[in-house]
């Protein structure tokens, strides 16, 4: 095994079924608290199901099930995250849903295509350094990645990688970056969120009107004018910094919104992306009709770089909240 648990939470009663599962030979954190349910994985520090205990009964159809269903107290039908239903669930293979991390890069490397899409953070194993519930029952969680010899062959910046996630009513990931090398790190990077939507054909994502944004399907810019609605392929990159969005679902006027709302601290960009019916007919891990109830709405330092100078630190962060 590549993980150590430094801290558990056995005198945390409050904490009702937290431990490591191995799932397909992949280690996970199963986390269930007063607040929500969560599931996340040690590879590439990845939440794949978080269900929030809400005072609202409201249902949806939606097909999703969390990878470990033991859980009878939970309404799943509260799950925030798409993940896919043929997702691959095996060693150094991103996951295909859930909140993957894009780090210590962005899309393709800017030098080496032969390098890993969206960098190495989503396929390495991530080490659990501390979990701990407060006084307010929400429960925080660092998981940790460092250099070695392998990443420092394509990566050649010793740095310590923490992975900040705080499981409450709300779900927040945060990426923390310490560059631990002499010399200035570019760094750019997502926290790459899939959310689960009733139908991408009544959802509408709201508050980037007005910004101005990279078409990455064209190569063009353009800006934004009415609140995002979806009907084709959509790849882009919003220019906005500390971006707060509100994802509305179910907008028929006859069913009951349901609200997400995503606020997002330290971004110079948002992603937005939908594969549509060709590319989700492409990939061998996506179902041809999953574009139809996921959207990714993504936190990121994209495309242009940030920079961290040596010895200092930089803090993404995105946080997602159920409003209805
Ligand atoms: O298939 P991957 O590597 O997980 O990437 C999925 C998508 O991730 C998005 O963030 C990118 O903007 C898209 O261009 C990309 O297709």
């Amino acid at each position: 095994m590549t993980f150590n648990i430094l801290k558990v939470y056995s005198d945390q009663p409050q904490l009702q079924a937290q431990l490591i599962e191995v799932y397909k030979d992949m280690p996970q954190l199963l986390i269930e608290s007063p607040l929500c349910r969560a599931e996340i994985f040690l590879q590439g520090a990845h939440v794949t199901s978080f269900v929030p205990k809400l005072s609202s009964t409201l249902k949806s159809d939606v097909e999703h099930k969390p990878v470990n269903t033991k859980s009878e107290t939970y309404n799943l039908d509260n799950e925030l995250l798409w993940l896919s239903p043929i997702a691959e669930f095996r060693p150094g293979k991103a996951i295909r849903g859930g909140i993957p991390i894009c780090w210590p890069w962005f899309g393709k490397h800017p030098k080496n295509s032969s390098l890993p899409q969206h960098g190495f953070a989503r396929t390495s194993d991530f080490t659990v350094v501390n979990i701990h519930q407060d006084d307010n029952l929400a429960v925080h969680i660092q998981l940790q990645l460092t250099n070695d010899p392998s990443t420092q062959e394509v990566w050649p910046y010793p740095f310590t990688l923490t992975v900040n996630i705080v499981l409450a009513e709300s779900l927040s990931v945060s990426l923390h970056t310490v560059n631990n090398s002499k010399k200035p790190m570019p760094l750019t990077q997502a926290i790459h969120s899939y959310f689960l939507l009733d139908n991408i054909d009544d959802s509408k994502l709201q508050g980037l009107e007005g910004c101005s944004f990279l078409d990455q399907l064209s190569d063009t810019l353009d800006t934004q004018m009415p609140p995002i609605t979806i009907t084709q392929e959509i790849d882009r990159i919003y220019h906005k910094q500390n971006a707060s969005m509100q994802l509305v679902t179910n907008t028929h006027p006859a069913t009951k919104n349901k609200i997400l709302s995503i606020h997002q601290t330290n971004d110079t960009g948002t992603v937005v992306w939908n594969p549509w019916i060709k590319k989700s007919k492409a990939m061998s891990d996506f179902p041809d009709n999953g574009y139809h109830t996921m959207i990714c709405v993504e936190a990121a330092n994209a495309p242009e770089p940030i920079k961290i100078e040596a010895d200092q630190s930089y803090q993404l962060n995105q946080t997602i909240t159920r409003m209805d």
